[in-house]
């Protein structure tokens, strides 16, 4: 504080402590005020401030407290980082990020560098360059909130709040125990999302070859109806998962809950005018409209089904032959925790139980991966030298074999180029800013002076795609989390679905690069900037089937 912050501050501390303990009586005070006073202060002021009736004072003292306050919340405000100016004071500069995002950004840290503030979807949020969040969130991580941030901004509060509890955390622990990498059965779903992906190639790209190319139109579908059924297959088992009502289940679920959290509201008129807006909305689709409800209906009713046929399928069966048929899928596991062994299992209880978490996991499964799914794939659609590095990758990896279901989880895990690309496309996608926001949940000083201030919400925006930059860095896989890599959160609740999330895209990758080359006659198109939930890239993609000789798998 100044000297002439520290004389006000005492002058009206004096003054109201007086006025406090006297109950302001009619007489002059003199006070002595010269070891306060600054040098400057004329005499003739001094010594009429030494000689104030208390009324004066106390009328002194407000103005002079007041103006401490004002001197010391201009002060503060002056070390916010730069605000990126906007001309619309409703939406700020919503419109102007949401129609060119990446332009928007770039523009901003030529003019403001590392650290700006931007007005997006009614208030103010800090944007901070890749080095610079790498810096931050590691040293002076504490006080970011980033559980606050998403719920800020996504209304995950409401959103997981798929029944009377919350579920994310349970889902974490029921993913960690049935899909954990460091289990000898996680390998064995490796052969079950191959043949999901190869019977819905065989749909989408039956008459691709290679003197005709086939143009997909919608890549993103591709992606989302490959990974919905891999997921089903491996949660509630192959069987179950070729019936469409179920693949019904899988598909929308994330896409509704995506829709309520972000892309279908996000950076409209009345969300960037009331930022709580978009939670209103998101309590009436979930709790009022309870648009989760038919899915609910059918998921007990299929799977009530089969509980009962794999009850009835155990007890016909010896030990023996059940080892040999046993399904290898989540639901199973599950069922084993829930008396399965002695053939008791209640069945409306059990779906109690897990009705709410398997549909938070669909939706965690699902619309988040095919939506980094199909960055990846355009990101290596997009450039011939980026296919060749990868082809080259696997070529080493197969061996020689032309059985698809090589490709486990362990053996796709030393695709180090193809794992590279992943991690890079992940930490980069441009198109929006982090998926990770933090919640600054106290003032944090930053190295350069500025204040992010409580309450704020904090981005980082990654710069280069450098897709080849963690080749031979063991610690920089694309599942290793850390501050320098937040795509999958940080921490202890990190995601749990990372390794099936990263085995998933490699897959799809590998199995279409091993057989196709691909281009993009026309660039590709980002639709929606991801306020939150992220949006995929659009745009056709043309496939070529590569020469007989050429094919990998
Ligand atoms: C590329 C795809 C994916 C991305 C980018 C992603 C990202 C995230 C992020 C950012 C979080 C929050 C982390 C935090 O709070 O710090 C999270 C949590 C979670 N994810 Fe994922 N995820 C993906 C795929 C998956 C998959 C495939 C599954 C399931 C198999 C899954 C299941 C979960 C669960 C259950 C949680 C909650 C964990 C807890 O709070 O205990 N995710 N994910």
């Amino acid at each position: 504080m100044s000297s002439s912050q520290q004389f006000l501050g005492a002058t009206s501390a004096l003054a109201l402590g007086l006025a406090l303990t006297h109950r302001i009586p009619n007489h002059p005070l003199s006070l002595d005020l010269s070891t306060y006073a600054p040098s400057w202060l004329p005499q003739a002021i001094l010594d009429r401030l030494q000689n104030l009736d208390l009324e004066k004072l106390v009328a002194i003292a407000s103005v002079g407290g007041a103006l401490t306050a004002l001197v010391l919340y201009l002060r503060r405000r002056a070390r916010f980082p730069p605000l990126v100016p906007y001309e619309n004071a409703a939406y700020g500069s919503t419109r102007e990020y949401s129609e060119r995002p990446k332009e928007f950004l770039d523009a901003a840290f030529d003019k403001y560098g590392p650290v700006f503030r931007a007005n997006i979807l009614g208030r103010d949020q800090v944007i901070l360059d890749h080095d610079y969040a790498h810096l931050l969130f590691s040293m002076l991580g504490k006080g970011l909130d980033h559980e606050q941030g998403v719920i800020d901004l996504q209304y995950f509060d409401v959103i997981i709040k798929l029944g009377s509890q919350h579920h994310l955390h349970d889902s974490g622990k029921m993913i960690l125990k049935y899909l954990n990498p460091a289990l000898p059965s996680y390998d064995a779903y490796g052969p079950t999302v191959q043949l999901v992906y190869q019977r819905v190639f065989k749909e989408a790209l039956e008459n691709v070859s290679s003197s005709k190319g086939l143009d997909v139109t919608d890549p993103f579908e591709l992606c989302k109806k490959s990974l919905a059924d891999a997921m089903a297959s491996v949660i509630v088992g192959v069987e179950l998962a070729n019936d469409p009502d179920i693949a019904w289940v899988f598909i929308n679920v994330s896409e509704v809950v995506a829709e309520v959290g972000g892309l279908g509201g996000h950076g409209s008129v009345w969300e960037t005018l009331l930022p709580f807006y978009g939670r209103l909305h998101a309590y009436w689709v979930m709790n009022y409209k309870q648009v989760m409800k038919p899915y609910k209906t059918v998921l007990r009713a299929k799977l009530g089904a089969e509980i009962n046929r794999r009850l009835q399928l155990r007890k016909s069966v010896d030990e023996e032959q059940w080892k040999e048929i046993r399904p290898h899928d989540v639901l199973q596991g599950l069922l084993e925790e829930h008396n399965f062994g002695s053939g008791a299992v209640d069945v409306k209880g059990f779906m109690n139980k897990i009705e709410n978490i398997l549909l938070f996991v669909i939706f965690a499964s699902i619309h988040g991966t095919a939506v980094a799914l199909s960055w990846v794939l355009y990101l290596v659609a997009s450039d011939a030298d980026y296919q060749k590095q990868i082809y080259e990758d696997l070529a080493g990896l197969v061996n020689g074999t032309d059985d698809a279901s090589a490709l486990t989880p362990s053996v796709l895990k030393n695709a180090k180029y193809l794992d590279s690309f992943t991690r890079e496309t992940l930490r980069w996608r441009p198109d929006c800013l982090s998926p990770t926001p933090r919640k600054a949940m106290k003032d944090i000083t930053l190295p350069n002076g500025f204040i992010i201030p409580k309450g704020m919400l904090g981005f980082d925006d990654a710069k280069e795609f450098r897709p080849w930059r963690h080749v031979d860095k063991p610690a920089s896989t694309s599942v290793n989390v850390s501050n320098a890599f937040l795509p999958f959160g940080v921490g202890k609740t990190a995601c749990p679905g990372r390794f099936l999330a990263t085995y998933e895209i490699k897959l799809f990758i590998a199995l279409l690069v091993a057989r196709y080359e691909m281009s993009l006659p026309n660039g590709m198109k980002i639709d929606h900037p991801g306020f939150t939930f992220q949006a995929p890239p659009s745009g056709t993609i043309t496939f070529k089937e590569r020469l007989p000789k050429d094919i990998l798998l």
